[in-house]
């Protein structure tokens, strides 16, 4: 299938300016959601992000409803299931399409070319057309007919905690963006705007970002830290641990839930706080670990950003689209044969802080992945606010999706595209990471230091915490958790 990617027909200037839009709105920017009410919103597909992001949309006063392909509402599938079951209006393209205001496509990103191929004969002059990923626009070159407005509403965070945040009365950090090719009546950052307040992306803090800057930040999120580096660690954890003679229950809960309880520490106060919470000879070892692991890992980092902005993985990944999924479904296969996804918790009770404590090594994936994962997107000309959300604010999310039913649950609950780029990076992790490992012993994981004394290097120990304290996501994450707390006072009223 021939396709064009936009981000490469761009000149320099464009592309360093598109990848550099990127700037926190303001909430007296916002009108809530004024400039939708009394249009017809229809969603294409039900899935993670359709039905999360419908359920908001509909309790936030809009007039929301479904379109599916004919098979999905002949046979009843799931996603037919989930809309029905929530009491919205489901129907055919020819049915739905034609008197639309606004069209959400939330199909996964492998379906959006004949999606849009499908669905856009069928949409009214001046409509607009919405997207939560960019991949389509970006990579594929997707042209749109020129009278359709095309914006993205892009939440950081998977479908489910979209919802979740709403009912707690918040949101999701969400990035907002018009594609510069259609917007012909000028009203995309208003509709923009609307759909973000409809979803409670607006309480948690939205960036003005571009198509562009959206998707060469997420997939490396995804790709790294987010995704690939939690299923690296889980899997070397679990079999270093049965290897050391720890008990095979006791391990598999403790994967289980290792990540989401020590990057609950993450989300409140960044990676000091994580860090914070060792003793201190233990943190001097976590730091020492996440250096070594970031010496060993860096150029895996810079490999997957620079084959991002290359196009060198979106045309991987298409090569497989076109090959039947052989790779993404060969990676899926062997992650449910692994030992820890075949394993199961036992009935044992592990404390909030032993996890910390008898986890050593996995603080220092969490820091070494974070910190590298910044750097690369930085050092590739994404902004520090982008960044952060695609590396500290999002982890803590994606490690609750472990914490609900390990990696199987984390790679279901992501887009296709972020699971293809999961495995690709951590199948690449996992050997590069065996001599390392050959080192690690059940002192940083499963038991714990050996020694009781709390005594350390007071200038080891300064040095330390000045390097943590001193990176940049430490610094831009303690200015936009300033905000997310500020707004999650005013939306919940406190
Ligand atoms: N997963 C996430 O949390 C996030 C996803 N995104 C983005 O949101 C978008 C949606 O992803 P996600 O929610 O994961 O998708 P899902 O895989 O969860 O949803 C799939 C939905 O699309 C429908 N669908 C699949 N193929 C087609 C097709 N050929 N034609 C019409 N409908 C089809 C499915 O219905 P059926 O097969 O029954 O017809 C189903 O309702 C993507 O662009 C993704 O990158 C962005 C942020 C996070
Ligand atoms: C982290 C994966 C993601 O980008 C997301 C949930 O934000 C996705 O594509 O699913
Ligand atoms: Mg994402
Ligand atoms: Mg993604």
């Amino acid at each position: 299938m021939s396709r064009k990617n936009y981000f490469n027909t761009l000149t320099l200037a464009q592309k360093l300016e598109q990848l550099g839009r990127c700037r926190f709105m303001n909430s007296s920017e916002f009108n809530g959601v004024e400039a939708l009410k009394g249009k017809k919103v229809v969603i294409v597909g039900c899935g993670a992000q359709g039905l999360n992001q419908g359920l908001n949309m509909r309790d936030s006063g809009l007039d929301v409803s479904y379109t599916l392909r004919g098979a999905a509402i002949e046979e009843k599938r799931q996603s037919w299931k989930n809309a029905t079951e929530n009491g919205f209006a489901v129907g055919t393209y020819e049915e739905m399409l034609p008197s639309a205001d606004l069209v959400l496509n939330l199909t996964p990103d492998k379906q959006h070319t004949a999606v849009i191929n499908a669905v856009q004969p069928l949409m009214k002059k001046g409509a607009t057309l919405a997207y939560s990923h960019g991949f389509n626009i970006v990579e594929e070159g997707m042209e749109i007919r020129k009278d359709l407005t095309v914006i993205m509403v892009a939440p950081k965070s998977p479908g489910t905690e979209v919802r979740e945040e709403y009912k707690r009365g918040f949101g999701v950090p969400t990035l907002l963006a018009v594609h510069t090719e259609n917007d012909p009546e000028g009203k995309g950052w208003d509709i923009a705007k609307a759909y973000a307040c409809a979803t409670g992306g607006d309480r948690a803090g939205c960036l003005e970002s571009s198509f562009i800057a959206e998707v060469k930040s997420d997939l490396m999120g995804e790709q790294t830290i987010l995704c690939g580096l939690l299923q690296a660690g889980s899997l070397l954890a679990y079999d270093k641990m049965i290897e050391e003679g720890i008990e095979a229950g006791w391990a598999s809960k403790f994967v289980q839930h290792s990540f989401d309880t020590i990057c609950e520490a993450l989300k409140h106060g960044g990676i000091t706080n994580m860090m914070d919470r060792l003793s201190n000879p233990a943190k001097l070892k976590a730091f020492e670990l996440s250096e070594e692991l970031k010496d060993i890992m860096r150029d895996l980092f810079d490999k997957h950003q620079e084959d991002i902005m290359s196009g060198a993985f979106s045309s991987g990944m298409m090569a497989d689209w076109d090959n039947d999924d052989k790779d993404l479904l060969t990676w899926r296969e062997a992650t449910n044969e692994t030992a820890f996804e075949k394993s199961t918790a036992g009935d044992v009770e592990i404390s909030e802080q032993e996890y910390f404590d008898k986890g050593i090594l996995m603080v220092a994936f969490v820091r070494a992945g974070v910190e590298l994962a910044f750097e690369s997107m930085t050092n590739a000309g994404i902004k520090e606010e982008s960044a952060y959300y695609e590396s500290l604010h999002e982890t803590p999310l994606i490690a609750n999706t472990i914490g609900r039913k390990k990696l199987y649950e984390m790679n279901k609950v992501i887009s296709d595209t972020a699971e293809y780029g999961c495995y690709l990076f951590s199948y690449a992790a996992v050997p590069l990471l065996a001599d390392f490992m050959k080192g690690i012993k059940t002192d940083v994981i499963g038991k714990g230091l050996e020694c009781s004394c709390t005594a350390v290097d007071n200038q080891e120990l300064v040095a330390a915490n000045a390097k943590i304290r001193s990176h940049g996501v430490e610094k831009i994450g303690t200015v936009l958790r300033g905000h997310m707390g500020a707004m999650a006072k005013i939306a919940v009223g406190g």
